[in-house]
């Protein structure tokens, strides 16, 4: 206790450095200076053949994590709106938050507009709440229900590849793989877990695409409690795609409703399980409008990170062409040209290795933030209750203590003997988080990614547009702020 105190005094006296680096925030992040740098930070024409991912990604999307941890080492602390945050550069005290077992640390409060957009499911609910819906939606993703699910997986993939083919042995076509991956992922969660294709669940990814893009374009301003309450014009636009998502998720719902199984079940599916669980007598219950928020969180984190995954491994495998033809022998070896199904996966090890490369270069959720419920001891730091504690993930995966001297290298080789033994800490590899709240769907994403890559490698070849300019950008996910536009040849097929 006297030890808390000295350091909440200790943190009183450097208040003025705070407000230092406050200040520094506000340059750094919001800051007309920093948009106008930001925008010309994209790879001229000799990077861009060279090896772009081999420049920090860090100085893109975490500027002002790179600037304070040079000033101030790799744990500062820093103020963003009025919470303290803790900045944890160190895998191991990472791996002491994300364990935690009792919810210690929690999913911090998010902002009104992207509430409405990813819902209050399973990614922010906390406590006991959190263990119910966990209990409830498991079941949905063991291996043998997503085994199953690789067929369909296959058919959308098919359906997508073949709108590439052309005319002409030798022709060539460009396409923007970020969109085509978007729709695709989008297609695919919508037919494996809510038992709907693409067009029916268009009006609900529409409206969440619209109110993502307003979070993104809205994240840079402090937000002010209250201000959400008001029907200003951005708030009534809010209100209205939030509206129309909802309906739309609900006529879904009532399309499900109505189509009970003999068992009087409604599926075994993601949707299926949640419905079953709205008339359970005993056991974990859901209400219909807690299924709704579960709805729109696996609309969004279903499909948004893994078209990412698959955007940002077709760019690294279009930079490496050795690489992009030792996959491509791998998959004639164990699937030939057959739709893959679970065993041939397995088999992919090469497939495995870049996509794991390809999730620590590119990192999709490049930060990971908790809120300290308790006061908390972490390593030789006190973490006052209320402090929140930010895990730089996009930075951590590009550190050399952890890599070796290769670390912003492609380098798929290192993950030949396993994830815990690629870098100098089992657990250095943070893409789907760790402990009780990782990511629930990984497998999915491994499983699906694996079966789009297998099918594409088995028909096309492929290199960077001319066109593509290098320029990662963190909108909630990572991304390619310009697309991606990649020029594919098909093989016959
Ligand atoms: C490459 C693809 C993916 C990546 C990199 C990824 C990454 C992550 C990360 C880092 C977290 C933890 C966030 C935190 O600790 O704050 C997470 C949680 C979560 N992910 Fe994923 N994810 C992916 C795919 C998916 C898919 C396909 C689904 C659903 C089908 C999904 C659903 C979720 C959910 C519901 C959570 C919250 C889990 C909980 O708190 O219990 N994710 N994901």
């Amino acid at each position: 206790m006297v030890e808390l105190i000295i350091r909440i005094q200790e943190s009183i006296t450097v208040f003025e450095h705070y407000v230092d680096v406050v200040v520094v925030a506000a340059d750094m992040i919001w800051g007309e200076e920093t948009e106008a740098i930001l925008s010309t930070l994209v790879f001229t024409d000799e990077e861009r053949t060279g090896t772009p991912h081999g420049y920090s990604l860090t100085h893109r999307v975490l500027p002002h994590y790179q600037k304070w941890s040079s000033l101030y080492g790799e744990t500062f602390l820093y103020w963003f709106e009025t919470r303290p945050t803790v900045c944890i550069h160190d895998v191991e005290l990472a791996k002491e938050i994300l364990s935690n077992k009792f919810g210690f640390y929690a999913k911090p409060k998010t902002r009104p507009s992207l509430l409405a957009m990813i819902g209050y499911g399973l990614v922010l609910v906390n406590g006991l709440e959190w263990v119910k819906r966990r209990r409830i939606l498991n079941p949905a993703f063991s291996m043998d229900k997503l085994k199953v699910m690789i067929n369909r997986m296959a058919e959308c993939t098919i359906c997508m590849v073949n709108e590439w083919k052309i005319e002409g042995k030798d022709k060539l076509k460009t396409i923007e793989m970020n969109e085509e991956f978007r729709e695709l992922t989008a297609d695919i969660i919508a037919h494996t877990a809510f038992g709907v294709g693409f067009v029916q669940g268009k009006e609900a990814f529409n409206a969440q695409r619209e109110i993502q893009k307003y979070c993104i374009a809205s994240s840079v301003n402090v937000f002010i409690p209250g201000t959400q309450y008001l029907p200003t014009q951005s708030n009534l636009y809010i209100w209205k795609l939030h509206k129309k998502m909802k309906k739309a998720l609900q006529s879904i719902i009532e399309s499900r409703l109505h189509s009970q199984l003999s068992d009087s079940s409604y599926g075994d599916d993601l949707l299926g399980l949640m419905m079953d669980a709205s008339k359970a007598d005993k056991g974990p219950k859901l209400e219909m409008n807690e299924i709704i928020e579960e709805c729109k969180t696996f609309f969004f984190a279903g499909h948004e990170t893994t078209s990412n995954l698959l955007t940002w491994t077709m760019f690294l495998l279009g930079l490496q062409k050795d690489w992009q033809e030792k996959l491509r022998e791998e998959v004639l070896q164990n699937c030939g040209m057959e739709i893959p199904d679970a065993d041939m996966l397995s088999k992919l090890k090469l497939v495995n290795m870049v996509l794991l490369e390809a999730l620590r270069l590119y990192c999709l959720v490049i930060e990971v933030q908790r809120v300290a419920s308790e006061d908390m001891k972490l390593g030789n730091l006190l973490i006052p209750k209320e402090t929140n504690v930010a895990i730089p993930v996009a930075m951590m995966h590009r550190s050399k203590e952890y890599w070796g001297e290769d670390a912003n290298e492609f380098n798929p080789l290192r993950f030949i003997n396993g994830v815990s033994k690629a870098a100098t800490h089992p657990n250095a590899l943070l893409a789907f988080s760790m402990g009780p709240r990782n990511c629930i769907g990984q497998n999915f994403a491994m499983l699906e990614a694996k079966t789009v890559m297998a099918i594409i490698l088995q028909r096309f070849s492929w290199t960077l547009s001319p066109d593509y300019k290098h320029a990662p950008a963190n909108h909630l996910t990572l991304q390619p702020q310009y697309g991606l536009p990649i020029v594919v040849k098909p093989f016959n097929f």
